[in-house]
């Protein structure tokens, strides 16, 4: 059994403007250890995808089942990492930010520092846990922010293109540290992106979209290269063009046909 499965997702939005098919008919199964990157171009519905799955927005078509049983809210399973780094606490030093879950779970405060210095390790920023979000750079915030997600132990991670307002080579390195701590930790995850080389990078499966509105997935490709990815094997472009052409075809609108 998939341990994520949508099946027949649909959301459209109403308001003032009307109504809105963000995302029609999104079937996808994902299962435990997988790391699935949804690729779109922007405004396909990928957040909406990920706001449906960790509960934060309810499908108006379909349902999402977890282990089997329909999302209804947000869960303690489900851990959601953000676009951008605006969403630490900047009153709170970064060791804080990344106990604040445990916190909230009543978790007693020496096995929280315990756990919060752990996670400070494994995002490479072990001793700079005293500083606050205003000291940091855009690159060591997502790795805090990612600490927080995996301190809080989820069994699945939703990632909302966290790389996304990254340099190009501070998020390369990112990636490969991120593709690291997966294997090590053994967690699912959802990755949205909307760049093919992240998503051929970290993926087991790439699942592309098609173009917005009432986005689709069009295509759902393995991803069947070794860890750590050699960016410049024939092997590593063939799929890259693979997944281009896919890309390119919405793009270009030919995607519909
Ligand atoms: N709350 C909302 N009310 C109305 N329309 C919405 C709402 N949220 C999203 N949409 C619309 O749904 C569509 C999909 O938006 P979404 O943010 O899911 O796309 P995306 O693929 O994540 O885009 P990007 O890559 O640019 O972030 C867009 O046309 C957007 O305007």
């Amino acid at each position: 059994m998939a341990q994520l499965s949508l099946q027949g997702v649909g959301k459209t939005f109403r308001g003032r403007a009307g109504a809105w098919e963000a995302v029609r008919e999104v079937c996808l199964d994902i299962a435990e250890g997988e790391f699935l990157c949804l690729l779109g171009t922007s405004g396909c519905g990928k957040t909406t995808v990920l706001n449906m799955v960790a509960g934060f927005e309810a499908p108006t078509a379909g349902r999402i089942l977890l282990d089997g049983r329909e999302v209804a809210r947000p869960g303690a399973e489900r851990g959601v990492v953000f676009q951008g780094q605006d969403s630490l606490f900047d009153w709170l030093s970064a060791l804080d930010n990344i106990a604040f879950g445990l916190r909230l779970r009543g978790v007693g405060r020496r096995e929280r520092r315990e756990a919060a210095r752990r996670y400070l390790d494994m995002v490479g920023l072990g001793g700079q846990g005293a500083k606050h979000p205003a000291e940091l750079s855009g690159g060591m915030k997502q790795r805090i922010q990612i600490a927080r997600a995996l301190a809080n132990d989820p069994r699945i991670l939703l990632m909302d293109e966290p790389f996304g307002a990254l340099d190009a080579m501070t998020r390369a390195g990112l990636q490969t540290e991120f593709s690291r701590i997966w294997r090590a930790t053994g967690k699912t995850v959802l990755f949205i992106t909307h760049d093919i080389e992240e998503a051929c990078a970290l993926a087991t499966r790439v699942a592309v979209m098609t173009r917005g509105p009432g986005g689709r997935i069009k295509a759902v490709l393995p991803v069947d290269l070794p860890f750590p990815r050699d960016r410049t094997s024939d092997a590593f472009m063939a799929v890259f063009r693979e997944v281009h052409a896919l890309i390119h075809a919405e793009i270009a609108g030919q995607g519909a046909a």
